[in-house]
């Protein structure tokens, strides 16, 4: 990557360094306010102990939700406590994450501790980028490591604002890591390189497919936004999810892959249901077929195999969005039976990636979380990454 990364820096010119280190601690909790899963945790150590076995003093601040102002139930306590026990070392904990307290916790650090700030969301000057928060949260450190690439789409002031006041500024290794395999995707490829598009509507996918379209060999779609494919070709949807003012869009993206000469494969049958609900009573219909009062929540057998098929010639795929409502079991089968595929294709070389938010849902249901190439910490930041669009948080770093 053309960022300095904190491989560049040797024991020498972190010992004794106050490192302020922005993570993405955002991980959902239980109702109890226990965390059900600590990916994001984990995901952030291999930074965390590089930076604590060179002989730095790490502080780690990261947002956890949205809270508007302090809200008790947004502190990272928790985060805390599930960190310590990773690290099998106590984690010191700030209450605020500026002020006299940090200062004096800061002050006291030996090399190699770790200490966590609290929620920098707490403070409204965090997602407005104010320089003075960020000269503030700078103020307890000498230099900046950025490791949250699950918020490095935010240009605020833990994420881009500090890096005008600490030198160097640089990447950790999972954001090494997210850039090697999400860029390289589509860069510089293993050919055949397919895309597999699902989620629920075509609007939010708009640009994540049209770059895909420069660089893909095949495209695979599924999910919700089907249905306004379908519809554009003069299909009944019955009940299915449609966004009418698409309709043109999607005929359009069609005759550009025709033009580009991208593989772009539909379903060519799915399963409907007599309402939106997990009881639902399902049945498998041709797309040419779709009941008047039937609603379209998974891709059909016939699709899952064509999709197989088409995904056995590639060497490289891509997947963001999963093919049904696969939170309702019923209509799950076709997102695992892809999960399935994937986790196969990987076994026998294929480089699977994984573009986080709800595809990753749904590789953790089936349990082949662990069996893909890649599998991404930030949902909208890996977006915008295959959208081809520049990362505040990481444009902001120094150049190698
Ligand atoms: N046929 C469908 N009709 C309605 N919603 C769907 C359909 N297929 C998938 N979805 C929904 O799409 C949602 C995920 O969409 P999206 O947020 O775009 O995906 P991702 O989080 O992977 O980017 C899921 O909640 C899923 O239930
Ligand atoms: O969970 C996150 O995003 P994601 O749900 O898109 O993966 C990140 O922590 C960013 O959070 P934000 O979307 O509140 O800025």
């Amino acid at each position: 990557m053309s960022k300095k990364t904190l491989a560049n820096l040797s024991a020498s010119d972190l010992s004794g360094k106050r490192a302020l280190v922005r993570v993405d601690f955002n991980v959902p909790l239980d109702d109890q306010g226990n965390i059900t899963d600590d990916t994001r945790i984990r995901a952030a150590l291999p930074t965390i102990q590089d930076l604590m076995q060179k002989g730095a003093k790490v502080i780690l601040a990261s947002h956890f939700g949205r809270p508007k102002g302090v809200d008790d139930k947004l502190r990272l306590t928790p985060v805390a406590k599930r960190l310590s026990e990773l690290l099998g070392q106590e984690v010191i904990k700030c209450d605020d994450c500026i002020g006299d307290e940090v200062a004096s916790k800061v002050s006291g650090m030996q090399n190699g501790q770790v200490l966590l700030l609290e929620n920098v969301r707490f403070h409204k000057e965090e997602e407005k980028n104010d320089p003075e928060f960020a000269k503030q949260l700078a103020a307890n450190a000498d230099i900046y490591v950025n490791d949250a690439f699950g918020t490095a789409h935010r240009a605020h002031a833990s994420t881009e604002g500090v890096t005008h006041y600490l030198s160097p500024s640089v990447a950790g290794y999972l954001i090494e890591k997210e850039l090697q395999y999400l860029q390289s995707a589509i860069e510089n490829p293993q050919r055949p390189l397919a895309a597999i598009i699902g989620g629920s509507k075509v609007s939010s996918k708009i640009g994540v497919i049209e770059t895909l379209l420069e660089k893909c060999d095949k495209l695979i779609l599924g999910g919700g936004m089907i249905f306004t494919f379908y519809k554009a070709r003069g299909l009944s949807v019955g009940k299915s999810l449609v966004e009418d003012d698409k309709l043109e869009l999607a005929k359009s993206l069609e005759a550009k892959a025709k033009e580009r000469g991208v593989q772009m494969l539909l379903p060519t049958d799915v399963v409907v249901a007599d309402k939106f609900a997990a009881d639902a009573n399902a049945e498998t219909v041709s797309v040419e077929n779709i009941p008047d009062d039937g609603m379209g929540l998974d891709v059909g057998p016939d699709s899952v195999k064509m999709f197989q098929d088409a995904l056995a010639e590639c060497k490289s795929v891509i997947w963001n969005g999963p093919m049904g409502v696969f939170e309702f079991d019923k209509f799950a089968v076709g997102t695992e039976a892809i999960a399935r595929t994937l986790a196969d294709l990987t076994k026998q070389g294929v480089t699977t990636i994984i573009g986080g938010g709800d595809s990753v849902a749904a590789v953790e249901k089936v349990g082949v979380a662990d069996q893909m190439s890649h599998i991404s910490t930030g949902g909208g930041a890996s977006l915008e990454l295959l959208e081809g669009k520049e990362l505040p948080g990481i444009a902001a770093l120094d150049e190698a």
